[in-house]
This record gives structure tokens, sequence and C-alpha cells, in this order.
């Protein structure tokens, strides 16, 4: 699906929009997951409560602000598929198809900005263990793109994020004449470089291209080798018997659409679920760190713990969706009261094809927000959102990053990981 292709909000200028379709025909059980709300959804109801308003945001930054600036989004969106479209058709990125030769190059000589802008967190043995999918799940791991630049947030100046690097603007002597030169970059950009960050509503963060492509082909890889072991990827169902529209497999503990409850064991082979990876817990860390200095740097008068605050996991839901996967909308509320109290929030990883995805106060189809989630995108979701009502309506087809395919194998279709703290 093409910047283009995305229908414009009759309503408001934010970067998601207004749903124009409703699901399609789902089961009423297909229709949430998490909740229990599902047989009180219908899509005639959906219809008719077409004009309720949505919950405004307060806060907005990056090309999602308001007023006008849902073109921003649209252009910068646009902007992300060029430059994507350019990396993956490039020859740079082809020749990254073999993951022990270039990739490893690549962390080697230290080309991702990380190893040279955080030496206090990193050092150049952590980024060698991260290279194979074996050592996601060591200790050694560590997310790779520590010090990336933010190109188009507009916190870049003022942030110590550590996602985000200085501008390159350099010859800003105007009274000598110097004219602004932005440094011509000698190397392709590639789409994880493109990243943006903005706030969708309180509490709820959009990280675009957070996740590199070589960390999502690690992810890809140790969760293919955990899924097809003990407790590994099942097709789901609920209670009345209806079957989820995806693949899904647990890590930590175990979630049972059927009870809606968590639990030690797998409800179809009885085993413990594997354990979430190291690695997989850095890189949510390090997420909600870097969502936290983006809602700092948007209001220096809160303390972004109160709007965003920080968890560890010990859940990790992983759902795979084939191109005609589907989540009805749903709120996530299976986690201990404590949590879901304290707004600990949800952390979702996007790996493949791109989704649709769908979010909103209400369980209203038609006053939902749609935005897209493209590969490495993480979406976190906590405070006052955490239990906005979400789904993914669809799958985007042939949109997955090629090398990523070539470099795993992966289906058609889409990865998704959801990080929890019970
Ligand atoms: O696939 C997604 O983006 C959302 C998944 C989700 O909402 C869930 O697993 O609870
Ligand atoms: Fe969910």
């Amino acid at each position: 699906m093409s910047a283009s292709q995305i229908p414009n909000s009759s309503r408001s200028g934010y970067s998601s929009f207004t749903a124009q379709k409703p699901f399609g025909n789902e089961s009423s059980a297909e229709k949430t997951r998490h909740s229990s709300v599902e047989s009180d959804i219908n899509e005639k109801q959906f219809q008719s409560i077409y004009e309720k308003d949505f919950p405004s945001l307060s806060v907005n930054v990056g090309f999602s602000s308001k007023g006008g600036n849902f073109k921003k989004w649209r252009k910068g969106t646009d902007t992300g598929l060029e430059l994507r479209q350019e990396a993956v058709n490039s020859s740079e990125l082809e020749g990254i198809s073999d993951v022990g030769g270039s990739l490893q190059e690549e962390v080697r000589t230290g080309t991702d900005s990380g190893l040279r802008l955080s030496p206090g967190t990193i050092n150049s043995s952590e980024h060698e263990g991260i290279v194979d999918s074996a050592s996601m799940q060591q200790e050694h791991y560590f997310p790779s793109h520590f010090g990336k630049k933010n190109v188009h947030s507009n916190s870049v100046e003022k942030s110590p994020c550590r996602n985000i690097k200085p501008s390159n603007v350099v010859g800003t002597k105007s009274s000598e004449g110097f004219l602004k030169l932005e440094r011509f970059n000698i190397c392709l950009p590639r789409f994880r470089d493109i990243r943006t960050q903005e706030i969708l509503r309180p509490g709820m963060v959009l990280l675009k291209h957070y996740i590199s492509l070589r960390d999502q082909i690690n992810i890809v890889k140790t969760c293919n080798s955990l899924g097809e072991g003990p407790g590994g990827f099942y097709r789901p169902g609920y209670k009345d018997g209806a079957k989820l529209r995806l693949h899904m497999m647990c890590l930590g503990m175990n979630w049972d659409p059927q009870t809606r409850k968590y639990d030690k064991r797998h409800p179809v082979d009885n085993c413990e679920p594997p354990k979430i990876p190291p690695g997989f817990r850095l890189l949510v860390q390090s997420a909600i760190k870097d969502a936290q200095c983006l809602i700092k740097n948007d209001s220096d008068m809160v303390n972004p713990e109160d709007i965003l605050p920080s968890m560890s996991p010990n859940i990790c839901i992983v759902n795979f969706y084939s191109i005609h996967g589907r989540l009805g909308l749903h709120q996530d509320r299976d986690e201990s009261k404590q949590s879901l109290q304290r707004g600990l929030p949800v952390v979702s990883f996007s790996i493949g094809d791109s989704a649709e995805f769908l979010y909103g106060g209400g369980r209203e189809v038609y006053q939902a927000k749609k935005v897209l989630l493209e590969s490495g995108d993480v979406l976190l979701f906590g405070g006052d959102s955490r239990m906005v009502f979400h789904g993914v309506p669809s799958i985007v087809p042939s949109t997955a990053p090629e090398p990523l395919k070539t470099n795993t194998g992966l289906r058609h279709g889409r990865l998704n990981l959801t990080f929890r703290q019970f």
C-alpha cells in the first residue's frame, strides 16, 4: 500500500486516519481477542456510531502534528517508501543477503553508528554477539541501532536520546557568507535510517523503522527456531471453536485465547513456553527509553514516566499473520491488575509485510484511526493509552523488505511481537 492510497481523514490532520471500512466477515469471536467485548460488536453498530468523535490528541510531533500535517506525514511516508524501495533494490542491500558476510563486516567495522555514539554502553564484542540468531538468545546481544540519526523528528537538536545523533548540517557562519550545507552522504540511504518518531496519542508512540534490518533478520530466525520447538507456533481458537486468523507462540508465559488467562503451560502441547531471548528484552528497553525521550522533548514539563511508564517484559506474544491474517479490535487486558493500573506499556515489533493497524478509544471500527505498520516499526502503548482498542484489519501483501525474505525465507505475511509485563 503506498502512502497515496491512504485515505485522508475528514476531521483531523493527524497522521493516522479514520477507517473507511469494517473488518469484513469476521465471526464475532474474531472481532476481539483479549477482550470480553467481542460479542457486543457487530458491523451495524460500527456504522451507526459513525459520527461519534474521537478522543483528541494532546501531543503530536514529527510528521503528525495537528492541523493539516497529515499531508506532511504522507510526504514523510512517501519519502520513506521511496528510500526503502531504493534500499531494497540497491546492490548495497543485495550485498547484505549474506548474513555471515557483509552483515558481519558491517558490525565489525562499526557502520552502525551506535558503536561510535554510545561509548559508555556498547563495546564491539557486544556488537559482534548479534550477528547470528543463536546469539540473540545470549546475554551479549545488544540493539544495533544506538545513535542512529532520527532524520525527521523535530527533536534532533534538543535530544540527548541515545538513538539520535547530531545533524550533519555544517557551515552556518552566515555573517562570513557561508551557507548552510547538508553534508553529502556517500552511502545510500537504507530504510532503517529514515527513522521517524511520532506520538499518536498520549502514551502511544510509533517509532518508525526502529529495528535495523540485521536485527529483524535475527528476530525472524530466532522466532523460527523457537517456534518449531516445544511451546511453539500453533493456530489458536476461541471458546466457540472459531480460529484466530494467525499463528501464535508465547514466550515467558503462555496466553490462552480460550480462557483469556496466562498460564505456565501451552494449551496444546502442555510445554512451558520458551524464555524471552535477552536480546529481545534489550531492544524493548531501548525502545521504551527512546519513546520516553521523545515525550520528554515534546514537553519539558512532564515526567515521561508519567505518560509512558517503564516496564520489564516477562511475556511476549508472537503472532504470524499470513497475507489473509487479521485480528479484530480488542484491548490487551489480561495482564495483572497492577500492571494495567500502572499503565505498563505494550511494546509491539512489526516485521515482514506491512499491516494496517487500527486504534481508538472505543470499540467502533469507524471511529478508529489507522496507521501503517511497516517492517522494523515499534509501537508502544501505555499510560492513558494502555487500554486502547486496537486491531489488524489487513496485511499488505509483498511489502516486506526483500533482503529480509532472502536472508530468512520468511513466508509472505507479517510477524508481530508484543511484549508485556504481567
Ligand atoms: O499484530 C499487531 O500489531 C497487534 C497484535 C495484538 O494486538 C496482540 O497480540 O494482542
Ligand atoms: Fe493486542
